[in-house]
């Protein structure tokens, strides 16, 4: 896919964020095109939660621009906010499913809540969704504490696409799984993808980036520093996307550690 041809699905132009003192988001440029997997790779702290949540409108960016299909998005709210917020799905660092209800009332809940879907037609979207990521209908019988971490990851990624999202946000998507169970996520995701989906993911995996990713950014001190091509990761000629992909301790980027 080339991304010069592809239009621009979500856009951040200079987008600011602090908390105080701290400046976490310091003129953050990103674009998404349309279609596309973009992987964001950066040190733990740098922002790129925050990003996400300045994009679902979670957090208020104090600066800049947020363009989702052409239409900019930092003020929207109310029914617009609703409605613009129907576009998107989102795998959430450990999974976050809810306890008390079934794996299949997991999957179905935005349906339910959010679309005025009726129940029993949700609940065979829930199990639909939970055939395409590889689970068993007996396992939406189950609750999420009777499921391995891997099991519940897969949970998260069928109630991420239980509405068929235009865009979906992967936040550390295989962290904490094995490398077997990782590949699995990563196969589904790039599933995702090839059904013209388009996804931001966030993740400190490699492995998992150069296999989901179409592109590749890197977020250092609030900014992109660097977004290319995956297969050009390895040449990016930057420094500190250098020392991050090989863990180098040295390089660059000085780390921070308190004793
Ligand atoms: N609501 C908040 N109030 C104050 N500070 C916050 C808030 N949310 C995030 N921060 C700070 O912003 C910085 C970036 O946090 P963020 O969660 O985006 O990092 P991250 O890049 O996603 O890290 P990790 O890879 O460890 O998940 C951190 O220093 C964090 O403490």
């Amino acid at each position: 896919m080339s991304s010069a041809a592809s239009p621009a699905k979500v856009e951040l132009k200079n987008v600011k964020k602090r908390f105080g003192p701290k400046v976490v988001l310091d003129g953050l440029n990103l674009t998404i095109p349309s279609g596309q997997s973009l992987v964001v790779i950066g040190g733990s702290g740098t922002g790129k939660s925050v990003m996400i949540k300045c994009v679902l409108g979670i957090l208020k960016p104090d600066a800049g621009e947020i363009f989702v299909d052409g239409e900019e998005v930092t003020k929207i709210s109310g029914t617009a906010r609703d409605h613009y917020l129907r576009k998107f799905g989102m795998l959430f660092q450990g999974a976050a499913l809810f306890d008390s209800m079934k794996v299949w009332e997991n999957v179905a809940f935005g349906l339910i809540q959010g679309r005025g879907v009726k129940k029993k037609q949700a609940r065979e979207i829930a199990f639909d969704k939970l055939a395409r990521v590889g689970l068993p209908a007996d396992v939406g019988e189950l609750f999420p504490s009777e499921l391995s971490g891997g099991m519940q990851k897969r949970v998260g990624l069928a109630r991420a696409i239980a509405a068929d999202p235009e865009i979906i946000f992967f936040d550390e998507p295989t962290t904490g799984l094995d490398p077997i169970m990782s590949d699995v996520i990563n196969d589904l995701i790039v599933a995702t993808r090839q059904s013209g989906t388009t996804s931001l993911s966030i993740t400190h995996d490699l492995a998992s980036a150069r296999k989901i990713a179409d592109q590749i950014a890197m977020l250092y001190k609030g900014k992109i520093i660097w977004q290319g091509p995956t297969k050009d990761i390895d040449n990016s000629g930057n420094p500190y996307v250098d020392q991050f992909i090989h863990g180098r301790a040295e390089g660059p980027i000085k780390m921070e550690v308190k004793a």
